[in-house]
């Protein structure tokens, strides 16, 4: 598609993907609008002034709750194209506020559908869906085993195991209200094209991050603490479950990857977005550290009870293929992935011995969910297969953020 002279609505547009996707179609001469809450004006306007884009933007003020605010910015801007792509975005608010979880997320998208419906707009919808709607994956007969032992529902029955790399066919058992939000979002935009003929693609990008993600997203709540320990402005590292494994994305890739669905996305049609690599928490700290400076040579629990879970060099690069997928991975992440290794609350945290001493990470209870994915590894064959592409490594994508955190007045 030529975006030049294009009518692009944003929902979201001063978000964290909002913003970086805007500044990119502005580059490419097409006039974006932003439909955008009036609380958020302000508050997150460093998004839009860190791209230079405040002033291109075209600001549309509504609320996706409100559907008569939705019909008048279609008005205004007229859309070729639509990439929805407002939401709650955090699991971890949405255990704690799942009714405003489901309004901003499930009656937002259905209130945005229904204003293109009633107004005739003929425009193509890419619809930010989530990897987190595939939910319980199975990777292992163990696994499956420990899932039923502790009461937990699996539903679908895996038709086989493990459910691994994760395609757009597997099925979906999402485990946070988040989650759910999400199905609804994604099965409200294939019923729209079903039902009403409406132009929707689903995009169900897994993680992507990069400098100015959210601060309560993982990955900058790890590098904003190893470049606060770097400046000496904190003696540890904090955090919650650091064996959940993750598809980590750099989000330019995943902008790209919208880019392609508009014009290459068949209507009614899901597509991953993913990197086809997963790596662990653990790892993105043990990586960080080292790209900050550190040398790592071993990791231990605070506890200090149990030896299997000392390890060293923990960061020696692994590239033995896993579930049939070959990619980068430490060797702790080898370990968590083939179950040999799983660090509890009881650990208290560890204790990472580096060139420089000890540094600290402390487990914090209040972090940890009350249900948790273990692990996404995203198959992203059939996006690859209409032009989409990975361009960033593992690396790129921490650097980004150590780099963005690395500006004091970047750092909370
Ligand atoms: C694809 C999907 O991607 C994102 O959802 P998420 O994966 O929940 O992202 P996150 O960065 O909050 O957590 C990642 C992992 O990190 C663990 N973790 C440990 N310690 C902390 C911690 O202290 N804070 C947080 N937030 N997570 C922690 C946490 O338990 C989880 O296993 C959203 O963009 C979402 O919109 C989306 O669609």
């Amino acid at each position: 598609m030529k975006w030049n002279g294009k009518n692009v609505l944003i929902t979201g547009a001063n978000g964290f993907v909002g913003s970086y996707l805007a500044k990119e179609l502005l580059d490419k001469g097409s006039d974006v609008y932003g439909f955008i809450r009036p609380e958020d004006m302000v508050a997150m306007e460093k998004n839009l002034i860190d791209k230079g884009i405040k002033d291109k933007l075209k600001m549309l003020e509504g609320d996706l709750g409100n559907i008569s605010s939705l019909a008048s910015a279609l008005d205004h801007s007229q859309p070729d194209v639509i990439f929805h792509l407002a939401a709650q975005s955090s699991v971890e608010f949405s255990f704690r506020r799942p009714l405003d979880t489901q309004d901003i997320n499930t009656i937002g998208t259905a209130n945005l559908l229904e204003a293109v419906r009633i107004k005739d707009i003929d425009a193509k919808i890419v619809f930010a869906g989530s990897s987190e709607v595939y939910g319980m994956v199975i990777s292992s007969p163990e696994q499956y085993q420990r899932a039923l032992d502790s009461g937990k529902t699996i539903f679908p029955e895996p038709e086989k195991i493990p459910e691994l790399p994760i395609s757009e066919s597997n099925p979906l058992r999402p485990m946070s209200p988040y989650a759910v939000s999400k199905v609804s979002g994604d099965f409200l935009m294939q019923n729209y094209h079903h039902s009403y003929g409406l132009d929707t693609v689903v995009s169900r990008a897994f993680n992507h991050e990069g400098a100015g993600r959210g601060m309560m997203f993982v990955t900058s709540i790890i590098t904003n603490q190893i470049m606060k320990l770097k400046y000496q402005e904190t003696d540890r590292i904090t955090i919650g479950n650091l064996n959940a494994c993750r598809d980590w994305s750099h989000v330019t890739d995943i902008i790209h990857g919208y880019q392609v669905l508009a014009s290459k996305g068949r209507a009614g049609e899901v597509y991953n977005q993913g990197s086809m690599r997963t790596n662990s928490v653990l790892s993105y700290i043990l990586l960080g550290l080292e790209r900050a400076g550190w040398n790592i040579n071993q990791i231990e629990t605070i506890k200090g009870d149990d030896q299997s879970k000392t390890i060293n060099n923990p960061t020696e690069l692994v590239d033995d293929p896993i579930f049939g997928v070959k990619f980068d991975k430490t060797r702790v992440d080898q370990m968590i992935l083939e179950n040999q290794l799983e660090y509890t609350i009881q650990d208290k945290g560890i204790r990472v011995n580096t060139d420089q001493g000890p540094l600290t990470i402390e487990f914090n209870p209040d972090r940890f969910r009350p249900s948790e994915i273990p692990l996404l590894l995203c198959d992203n064959q059939k996006i690859q297969k209409i032009g989409a592409r990975i361009e960033y490594s593992l690396s790129d994508v921490i650097q980004d953020q150590l780099d963005y955190f690395d500006q004091k007045e970047n750092r909370v």
